[in-house]
């Protein structure tokens, strides 16, 4: 079953361009000139119940506004979207019922009263009946440990503990799609992990898909196995986050110290036929870069550790986020 089912979808703005001086601003008056920015362009996007993704792109690329389009608050201006098996635009009454939504930035907190009588609006709000509520409420107020922060007003919280209540609060109403974006911005690295962990939790135990906006990858890196990247309004990738990191990912490299020094003829002899190439560092030290896809880390290491004394050993390989930077500036030609 899919959560959301996007084909073709694309918003268009109109803005208007004013001309310089007073004489422009004069003809403006009369024939205003506008050109039309494709915010998002004919992207195809389906993701089944449960799955947990990450969309990513610089700042521009047309995020928030697929965002808006699949939580209804804009209109597209072509294509179809099936959110939930809603029009989210057109049957948004019904359809905001079946969805949370967290956007870091803004509130759906009342700002003056306290958390706890948020909660309470939002339950009447949703029409969710009282011991249901309550016990979902319960467990929620336990796991995101909000319990001594229920009396106090949304204003006097910290980042990190209102993002907490902001949590529970989209959640109230059991929604089986959650719409994240930048949930962990600005927050130190504990709140962070408890908070991914809690999403983790949701996910596994109510089968809640989640769609996550970050800038943060390590936020991807934690909880989604898959990662939809957006640039100038179109996908560009769609796929798991491991094989983006094999065909984008430049190899691994392997730093070796040996207790003695090797001749790099040697160690090229004991790799031969794989797809590797050796640099000395040092007197000791060496590094193969292994190709990514063609050959494992273990392939190399099994080759090498009966007949080579290696005295200490570092594996590196490229972060997401330097993929990702490499991406943007380099376009998606394989490494
Ligand atoms: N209401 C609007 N009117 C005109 N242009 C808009 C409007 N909203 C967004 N845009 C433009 O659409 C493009 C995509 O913007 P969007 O906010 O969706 O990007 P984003 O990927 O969310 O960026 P960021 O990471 O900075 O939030 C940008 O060029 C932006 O200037």
């Amino acid at each position: 079953m899919l959560s959301i089912e996007a084909h073709g979808l694309t918003k268009e703005f109109k803005v208007y361009q004013s001309r310089p001086g007073l004489t422009g601003a004069f003809r403006d008056l009369l024939n205003r000139k506008y050109r039309t920015i494709r915010a998002v362009d004919s992207i195809d996007l389906r993701i089944g119940k449960g799955e947990m993704v990450g969309y990513i792109g610089e700042n521009g690329a047309g995020k928030s506004t697929t965002i808006k389009m699949l939580t209804g608050i804009l209109q597209p201006t072509a294509g179809e979207l099936k959110v939930n098996g809603y029009d989210p635009h057109r049957q948004r009454e019904e359809f905001v019922k079946t969805i949370g939504v967290v956007f870091g930035q803004r509130s759906q907190l009342w700002w003056d009263i306290a958390v706890q009588e948020s909660f309470r609006l939002l339950q009447k709000v949703y029409r969710i009946p009282a011991e249901e509520h309550q016990k979902h409420l319960d467990r929620m107020i336990e796991v995101l440990d909000i319990s001594s922060l229920l009396d106090q007003p949304v204003r006097k919280l910290s980042l990190g503990q209102r993002m907490r209540c902001e949590l529970a609060a989209s959640l109230i109403h059991r929604p089986s799609l959650l719409f994240l974006d930048e949930p962990t911005i600005g927050l130190d690295v504990l709140v962070k992990e408890n908070i991914r962990r809690f999403l983790k939790e949701i996910n596994r135990e109510f089968g809640t898909t989640i769609l996550l906006t970050t800038h943060d990858l390590s936020d991807i890196e934690a909880l989604c196995s898959r990662v939809v990247m957006l640039d100038q309004g179109k996908i560009i990738y769609d796929g798991g986050l491991a094989q983006l990191r094999n065909l984008w990912g430049g190899g691994k490299k392997i730093h070796l110290e040996m207790e003695k020094e090797v001749l790099i003829a040697d160690l090229q002899g004991r790799t031969d036929g794989l797809s590797v190439s050796w640099e000395q560092k040092g007197p000791r030290q060496y590094t193969v870069h292994v190709q990514n896809g063609e050959t494992t880390v273990s392939e190399v290491l099994s080759r090498l550790v009966q007949h080579v004394p290696i005295q200490e050993m570092q594996i590196e390989e490229a972060t997401t986020e330097e993929i990702v930077r490499k991406i943007y500036s380099e376009g998606m030609t394989i490494a």
